[in-house]
């Protein structure tokens, strides 16, 4: 019996060309099937980790694992790759539980699930055992303005001591080309060239005393995941708009075809939108954080998406400028040493974290706050009367070491 061939029905993935494209790429704008795109992704991230050098064969690796999408999928690449080009990593899962209720409890969960699915260690530390606050204390007291600061202060901190812990040699993190795009674009919007200066390095900390990287530098945020809820927003309102340009036109019944034909594109195209957490079918939680109003990074998102639905290559750009900026030799950078108190890295004799908690102790959460020259003074103040007054009004800070 002759075996007939039969070729899949619709447009060929253009790399293997054989299966039938299942998504277009949001990078190179490439239409691709599911078994081409998961090798394409997941060989990207390798050549950036082996071009880049980012491990060493021994080394032990924290993977910030908030649960969220770009972190479970990095647990996952990073465990594939790990066996697949024996980088003979040992890794664990480390996540931070800021006290966030109806958040971070559940994203928790999340994380003990792919503790299991991954068979990867994990170890949580909390706000509340390092600084005595959680979030929820915290907007309790300061309302919900400013407390994006005392969050991503606290949650450095605690990722680096959660580290320290764990006896690592280097913590990964999620961020993405998109992230790192935005931080570009508000380190300019704001004028701070100190960490311009660092922000697309693809290792940071080497001077202190753990050492991040981003495998995800490059990856852009669709190809890892669109949220299959944004997917159904797309779908309707594409329908809803073909409906509506094809019913306004006059002899309705002859564009009944064309409005059958519209939907029928419209779900071919909304399968070129599922990505890898999707098709991977990864166990992620899609929440957004209850507290995080941060507008003007918001701002920055917003208008990046703009500029890639035009010129999909502008993320890369974006990049690429950043890690082209050269300081002028004139520019005054902060001089590195270590906090007085608790002796984290830091510019001050202080370091940010143990000035917020000084404030929150306080009953005083706005003296952290603010422009860094404006803080100075305050902070020296507050140094002083914490010097005098510590033991009567401070908390301690939780007594795990750094
Ligand atoms: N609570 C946390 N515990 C551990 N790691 C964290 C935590 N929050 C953030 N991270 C790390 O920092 C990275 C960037 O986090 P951020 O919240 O800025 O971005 P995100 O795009 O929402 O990331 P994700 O989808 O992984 O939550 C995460 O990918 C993760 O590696």
């Amino acid at each position: 019996m002759d075996i007939v061939e039969t070729k899949p029905k619709g447009r060929l993935c253009s790399i293997c060309n054989q299966n039938r494209a299942a998504l277009k790429r949001p990078k190179t704008l490439e239409q691709i099937c599911k078994d081409c795109f998961y090798e394409v992704f997941e060989e990207e991230i390798h050549r950036v980790i082996v071009d880049n050098q980012l491990f060493k064969s021994g080394e032990r690796i924290a993977i910030g694992a908030s649960g969220g999408k770009d972190s479970t999928v990095l647990a996952y690449v990073m465990s594939e790759l790990n066996h697949r080009h024996n980088y003979g990593l040992d890794l664990f899962l480390l996540s931070v539980d800021e006290g966030i209720t109806g958040y971070r409890d559940d994203s928790l969960e999340t994380v003990k699930r792919n503790e299991i699915q991954y068979g990867l260690a994990l170890k949580v530390v909390s706000y509340k055992e390092l600084y005595g606050w959680t979030m929820d204390e915290i907007v309790k007291l300061i309302g919900l303005k400013n407390n994006c600061t005392f969050c991503g202060v606290f949650r450095r901190q605690a990722l680096d001591r959660g580290a320290a812990l764990l006896k690592v040699d280097k913590l990964v993190t999620g961020h993405n080309a998109d992230d790192i795009a935005e931080t570009v674009l508000l380190n300019i919007l704001r004028g701070d060239i100190a960490r311009l200066s660092r922000c697309t390095s693809i290792t940071t900390g080497e001077d202190g005393p753990i050492p991040r990287c981003k495998p995800f530098k490059y990856t852009y945020e669709k190809e890892i995941v669109i949220y299959p809820f944004c997917c159904i927003m797309v779908f309707i309102s594409c329908l809803f708009f073909s409906a509506l340009l094809v019913f306004s036109l006059p002899h309705k019944p002859c564009y009944l075809f064309d409005f059958i034909f519209y939907a029928y594109i419209t779900s071919e195209n909304l399968n070129l939108l599922f990505t890898y957490a999707y098709f991977k079918r990864l166990d992620y939680f899609s929440t957004e954080c209850i507290y995080s109003p941060n507008a003007y990074r918001g701002f920055a998102r917003e208008f990046i998406k703009d500029l890639e639905r035009i010129r999909p290559r502008a993320i890369l750009d974006i990049i690429k400028s950043g890690e082209d900026f050269r300081i002028s030799m004139y520019t005054k950078m902060p001089e590195q040493s270590n906090c007085e108190r608790c002796g984290y890295i830091s510019s001050q004799k202080w370091c940010k974290a143990c000035v917020l908690l000084e404030g929150l102790n306080r009953g005083l959460p706005k003296l952290g706050i603010g422009r860094s020259r404006d803080l100075n003074n305050e902070q020296n103040k507050i140094i002083k009367q914490g010097n005098e007054t510590r033991s009567i009004q401070s908390k301690q800070c939780g007594t795990l070491d750094f």
